[in-house]
């Protein structure tokens, strides 16, 4: 479709998108000073009668259910040519599925969305609703003055539920759909909705869409550090027996919630999960004010090659790493500490940021920051573990530092090494706590890392 001028009062802007029958427009209500989503019906579907009663009724729903969570509807009208549209307010932020396509999200951030997406399910199911095609491209996120909102969007599929049995065509998105809605003619109820808000769970927590059902790994398996009673309820949504599941919507997002309100909850992260969002954050402003001074040691050759020494402006680090791993940097991560008042910052200095905190990530790089003092315990800094297996743990004492090393090599998926070192300075009351992830043919490189990194005295 050629862009039009306008719908209407509102003034076209651009193509924001099109789904299977229908065709998403930015454009600008002048009158009110406001932009909005114009969604017009497909010029294909137009003579499609069940299609465009299908679409009418996304908008009566919306309008009726007019909530919060939920796209609203502000208005409704008809093309020349009789194709209908409805005007919605325009989210700005994209979807959720452009959150996922990053790989797995900060628990905390996941939940706050899984409440948010739960609560704009539960206003459809009091509504007497079925949504019937909740997924991560059809939530919605908006700026608002407070943060970000969540839209629950593309009612395309939803039913009533009094006449919820006996559909004549499956609906739904494979990963996403319930079993029960797999084929024509079956008897739904709300708890495909659930079935929907568990796979959608399972994707934030995971970073992977649920394979079909049965769905057998539950998320622990795929990040671990994850809360218990969240295993719990996301494989209890995801039953191929709607009975196991959480009755509604509202069941499952009071669970969540729970979950979400639990004192302990950012303690029971291991420490890899626990100080990711900090640094995520700040990587923008870390990377545009960080100074890189980087030169080249004469280390012998080795396989991953000569080290390069980074040091940032205002620090008395000179930290040594890998020439090839030096591709982004970023200082302001915290430190793991057993006590969160007592957290120091350091640099990363990696092939991929993002990928840092992922341990099944190809990542190479090193993290590194100086505590003040000697005499620290690495089992009270760190919980849990990055990887499968016990982690293999020796001394190191070099000329300048001396201390332990840990080392995981059963990483999921990626050949790749994680270590963790704790070392004290040599007559310097100072300790340097590192992280390196290496991938698995450099066996030496912490070693020489260690032995290169220096204080400025
Ligand atoms: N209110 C809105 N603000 C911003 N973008 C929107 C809005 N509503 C829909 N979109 C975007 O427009 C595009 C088309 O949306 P639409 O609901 O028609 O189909 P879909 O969800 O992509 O596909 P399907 O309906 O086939 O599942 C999507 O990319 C969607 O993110």
């Amino acid at each position: 479709m050629a862009q039009p001028d306008t719908f209407g009062r509102y003034r076209v802007i651009r193509h924001l998108g099109s789904g299977s029958f229908a065709t998403v427009w930015l454009a600008h209500d002048d009158r009110l000073d406001t932009p909005v989503a114009v969604k017009v019906l497909a010029e294909n579907w137009s003579h499609q009668l069940d299609v465009h009663h299908r679409f009418m009724e996304e908008a009566r729903i919306l309008r009726q259910a007019d909530s919060a969570w939920l796209v609203r509807v502000h208005d409704i009208g008809t093309l020349p040519d009789e194709r209908p549209y409805f005007v919605m307010p325009y989210a700005d932020q994209g979807s959720v599925a452009d959150l996922t396509a990053k790989g797995p999200l900060p628990l905390d951030e996941a939940l706050r969305l899984l409440t948010e997406i739960g609560q704009g399910v539960t206003v459809l199911h009091r509504h007497g609703t079925i949504h019937r095609d909740i997924k991560p491209s059809n939530v919605l996120l908006q700026s608002s003055p407070v943060g970000q909102r969540v839209l629950v969007a593309d009612l395309g599929f939803a039913k009533a539920i009094d006449g919820a049995s006996g559909f004549t065509a499956a609906a739904g998105t494979p990963g996403y759909m319930s079993p029960e809605q797999r084929g024509p003619g079956g008897d739904l109820d709300v708890r495909a909705d659930v079935y929907s808000l568990g796979a959608v769970a399972y994707e934030l927590i995971t970073g992977r869409r649920p394979p079909p059902p049965p769905v057998r790994v539950p998320p622990r398996r795929l990040r671990p550090g994850v809360p218990r009673a969240l295993d719990d309820v996301i494989m209890s949504a995801l039953a191929e027996d709607r009975a196991a599941r959480p009755s509604d919507a509202k069941a499952f997002t009071d669970r969540i919630r729970a979950i979400r309100m639990t004192p302990d909850l950012r303690s029971q992260l291991p420490w890899w999960v626990r100080y990711r969002r900090a640094w995520q954050r700040a990587v923008a402003a870390g990377v545009a004010a960080a100074a890189l001074v980087a030169g080249t040691t004469g280390a012998a050759a080795s396989t991953v090659g000569a080290l390069t020494e980074v040091r940032y402006a205002g620090d008395d680090l000179h930290l040594a790493v890998p020439a090839a791993w030096a591709q982004q940097f970023h200082n302001g991560r915290a430190v793991p500490s057993a006590v969160e008042s007592d957290r120091a910052s350091g640099v990363l200095v990696a092939t991929d940021l993002d990928s840092w905190d992922d341990p099944e990530a190809a990542v190479a790089g090193v993290f590194a920051a100086l505590l003040p003092g000697t005499g620290r315990d690495l089992d009270a800094m760190l919980t849990g573990s990055p990887c499968a297996g016990q982690a293999e743990r020796r001394a190191f004492t070099g000329a300048d530092w001396s201390g332990e090393i840990r080392e995981w090599s059963d990483c999921p998926g990626q050949p790749t090494t994680v270590a963790v070192a704790l070392l004290a300075a040599r007559d310097h009351g100072t300790t340097l706590y590192l992280e390196v992830r290496r991938p698995a043919h450099s066996p030496n490189v912490i070693d020489r890392i260690i032995a290169a990194t220096r204080l400025e005295r």
